[in-house]
């Protein structure tokens, strides 16, 4: 586990101001969501906080220690999970180890047995021990999103970043990836950000919550304080109707929104 400072973060690209002295710190282990229309800022934070993307101004420190290059413990989950359809489940997952081992043990899957067990752990973390030897591309959007979060989990992360990960996926199989994210969290002790545009989603699953606007932080609170006004002042002009989708109204979860 481990805390998470995010310091005064500035990041433009030419003109464009994409975080705006954005400052956040999260104790560990703390499930967060990550909220704003797109264009908003959430990749750029999330980027920055995995250090794929240098900030113009302030930082990120994890433990105590500044981002200024990928760490193995900070892991990074995308949209399009980028794992290899012609490749097992088992294969993709192992392949989470490869800052540990060469990338040719990797390709020969040489690696020690020890990295061979983290795998198949991973794979039963995220339900799909059974399916280990099953090509990639035979299996739904859901289940290859599933693999792409055990092969995050082999790297043995204390911090688990998702940019969009429910995206593309239909709403059962997004509460589906939401719930195993979730307890891969919780069983690993993992500090999580996720960022997500379905508000209901969000609101199911997450703990706390922060919301960006044209760059700057415009929420930072846990779920009883994510109002309607709140969420009006993340989301703005915007029509939040559809972003409502993907839980049931008769789920007795915490979906309705507090006014
Ligand atoms: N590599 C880049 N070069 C130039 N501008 C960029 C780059 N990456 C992001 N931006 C701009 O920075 C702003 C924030 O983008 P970002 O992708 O972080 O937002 P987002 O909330 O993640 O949006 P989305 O949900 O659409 O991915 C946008 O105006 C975007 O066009």
């Amino acid at each position: 586990m481990s805390k998470v400072v995010v310091d005064g973060l500035t990041k433009r690209y030419g003109d464009v101001l994409a975080l705006d002295d954005v400052s956040f710190e999260v104790p560990a282990g703390e499930f967060v969501i990550i909220l704003g229309v797109s264009g908003s800022g959430k990749s750029t934070l999330l980027r920055c906080m995995s250090a794929l993307t240098q900030p113009t101004e302030g930082e990120v420190r994890i433990e105590g220690e500044p981002m200024i290059a990928p760490r193995p413990e900070v892991a990074m989950i995308f949209q399009q999970h980028n794992i290899i359809g012609d490749m097992s489940a088992y294969s993709n997952a192992l392949s989470g180890s490869m800052n540990r081992s060469s990338f040719l043990e990797s390709l020969l899957q040489l690696q020690p047995d020890e990295e061979k067990y983290r795998a198949l752990d991973a794979l039963d973390t995220v339900g799909l021990l059974d399916e280990a030897e099953q090509k990639a591309r035979r299996m739904s959007g859901g289940q290859q999103q599933r693999v792409g979060i055990a092969r995050a989990l082999v790297q043995e992360p204390e911090v688990l970043l998702a940019d969009e990960p429910v995206a593309s996926l239909d709403p059962g199989s997004a509460q589906e990836v939401m719930r195993y994210l979730q307890s891969s969290a919780t069983e690993r002790e993992l500090s999580t950000f996720i960022s997500l545009h379905q508000v209901n989603i969000a609101r199911k699953f997450g703990e706390r919550f922060i919301g960006l606007r044209d760059g700057e932080k415009v929420f930072d609170g846990y779920r009883d304080e994510l109002t309607i006004d709140a969420i009006d002042e993340i989301y703005g002009d915007i029509d939040t109707e559809g972003m409502f989708v993907g839980v049931d109204s008769s789920d007795e979860s915490g979906s309705e929104v507090a006014p």
